[in-house]
């Protein structure tokens, strides 16, 4: 295929409107591509290049010769020219690179060059765009979709999945498994409002884990090798030497752990989230987060993922001693969860996971078999835009305009605003982290890009004119950034509405 198709299917998808008829065209690409041109075709069309692999600079592409008359490049041209600027190193790299980048636009449409453009600058990178392809990867190669997503999870990249699905089905995805050392998505849970409706949700037998107010950690132990990995697969060893340390002190020879990290203080006890995740921001090693684990995905050569949740449990006990794991009381009946939830409330946690015994681990999906309950409701909220500060706020950016996720457009659906709940501390980051972000200046208010991801506490979901989603929060008051969440993954408008007209599931 040659490159100017690509482009235009990707213009073709931006333009057409409706989820389903944007897999559709992209489903049809896909089918059109040559086997050699699956790799990069799949990786542009999710708009996955980023400007850091080629290392264009942006004032390069502001110099550029006259765009060509008529089309001449391959997908391969194009994939051979970025994989050339991505080889460049050192000396004299910065020029041969202004070069490449010279002959490859020279050669390119004013069409293509839109599409390239927008390939570097990473204005194609939108969750959106990626899920979609999840999709057609899945309609063009008649392999069911949930069968794509466990193999996008275990690959941990769409470019192999989409070349393995589509030019040798299904069984080639069988075969991927875990690897000892390299991340995988993390099982996530859904929420109810009470303990009750969560073990309604489970079904018994299952197990309420305290919830642990920390951060994700994945450990991957190989011999003497040591990872530690973020909720969103970032290396996090270096910051964590007090879990690695613990995890080396363990008798065995390879194993996989999910659980969570907190801060304590000298006396052992937590301490609040936010000093937790600023400590896990520090590079210097210095940082002193506890590990608690809550399960295992492999140990000593078995692979443990497709093992009802008992088998692991016990594993885990057999791996790692009490004090590393999270407390977990076997849950029967619907009293007991409520007494456990109130006396985990008490003691001040952040509330309870109840966790189906029977159910395999979920790579990445957010499914019934864990199900959180907390005393209060939250909501991940993104900032849209933020008012400067008056008064005592003044020279602060203050007001945050806040947005839910809109899974169609790929957009985001304002909310509502708030100044409150914010500590000096908060103010002070949130001007410096939200002036970095900012793209328009007008009359107080700076828009920013929607990259960041406040934890907001509300008293209610109303109906209002004023807001383009035809609802907005109640009271809404900053609780804390999550810094260890992007922007696709905040709450969506269709979860806001549900709170609005209940008596339905709440969210985060
Ligand atoms: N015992 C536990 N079992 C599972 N997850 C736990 C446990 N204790 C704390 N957690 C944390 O709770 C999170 C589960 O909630 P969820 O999957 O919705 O992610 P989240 O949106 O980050 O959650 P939240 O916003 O409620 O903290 C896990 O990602 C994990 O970090």
């Amino acid at each position: 295929m040659r490159f100017v198709e690509l482009a235009s299917v990707s213009a073709a998808v931006a333009r057409t409107s409706g989820r389903n008829a944007k897999i559709d065209l992209l489903a049809d690409a896909l089918r059109r591509l040559a086997p050699e041109e699956l790799s990069p075709g799949a990786s542009y069309l999710s708009g996955e290049l980023r400007q850091r692999q080629t290392g264009v600079g942006y004032a390069s592409l502001r110099e550029l010769p006259p765009p060509a008359e008529s089309p001449s490049l391959s997908i391969t041209d194009v994939d051979e020219a970025f994989a050339a600027m991505a080889r460049l190193a050192g000396k004299g790299s910065q020029a041969a690179r202004r070069e490449l980048v010279a002959t490859l636009f020279g050669a390119a449409t004013e069409a293509e060059r839109h599409f390239l453009i927008g390939l570097l600058s990473g204005e194609l990178r939108q969750g959106a765009q990626a899920g979609l392809l999840v999709d057609a990867v899945a309609r063009a190669s008649g392999v069911p979709i949930a069968q794509i997503r466990r193999a996008l999870l275990l690959a941990g990249d769409l470019k192999t999945v989409a070349v393995d699905a589509l030019t040798a089905g299904a069984e080639a995805l069988e075969a991927y498994r875990l690897t000892v050392g390299r991340p995988l998505a993390p099982m996530l849970a859904q929420s109810a409002a009470t303990a009750t409706d969560a073990l309604a949700d489970t079904g018994t037998p299952a197990a309420a884990d305290i919830k642990i107010d920390g951060v994700r950690i994945q450990v991957h132990r190989d011999g003497d090798r040591i990872s530690v990995f973020s909720r969103s697969l970032d290396d996090l060893t270096a910051r964590v030497p007090v879990v690695v340390e613990a995890v080396r002190g363990l008798d065995v020879s390879s194993v996989v752990l999910d659980g969570e990290a907190v801060g304590v203080d000298d006396t052992g006890r937590a301490v609040p989230f936010q000093e937790t995740s600023s400590r896990a921001a520090r590079r210097d090693g210095t940082a002193v987060l506890q590990p608690f684990f809550f399960d295992i995905l492999h140990l000593d050569g078995v692979d443990l993922l497709d093992e009802p949740a008992s088998v692991r449990w016990a594993a885990l006990e057999r791996a790692v001693p009490a004090p590393l794991r999270v407390e977990r009381t076997m849950l029967d009946t619907p009293e007991e969860a409520e007494r456990v939830f109130a006396a985990a409330v008490a003691a001040g946690h952040e509330g309870l996971v109840v966790k189906s015994a029977a159910a395999p681990y979920d790579v990445g999906r957010r499914g019934s078999a864990w199900v959180k309950v907390k005393p209060r409701h939250t909501l991940d909220l993104v900032v849209l835009a933020v008012e400067w500060g008056h008064g005592r706020r003044k020279g602060l950016l203050s007001n945050l305009h806040l947005g839910a996720r809109d899974p169609e457009t790929g957009g985001f659906v304002m909310l509502g605003k708030t100044f409150k709940g914010m500590t000096d501390e908060m103010l002070r980051w949130q001007t410096e982290r939200l002036k970095a972000l900012a793209v328009e200046e007008s009359d107080w208010v700076v828009k920013v890009r929607p990259e960041l991801v406040v934890e907001i506490a509300f008293d209610g979901v109303q109906t209002s004119p004023r807001y383009p989603g035809g609802v907005a929060l109640r009271f809404a008051r900053v609780l804390r950034y999550r810094e260890d969440k992007r922007a696709d993954e905040a709450d969506t408008i269709d979860a806001v509405r549900a709170i609005h007209t209940g008596p339905s599931p709440s969210p985060s």
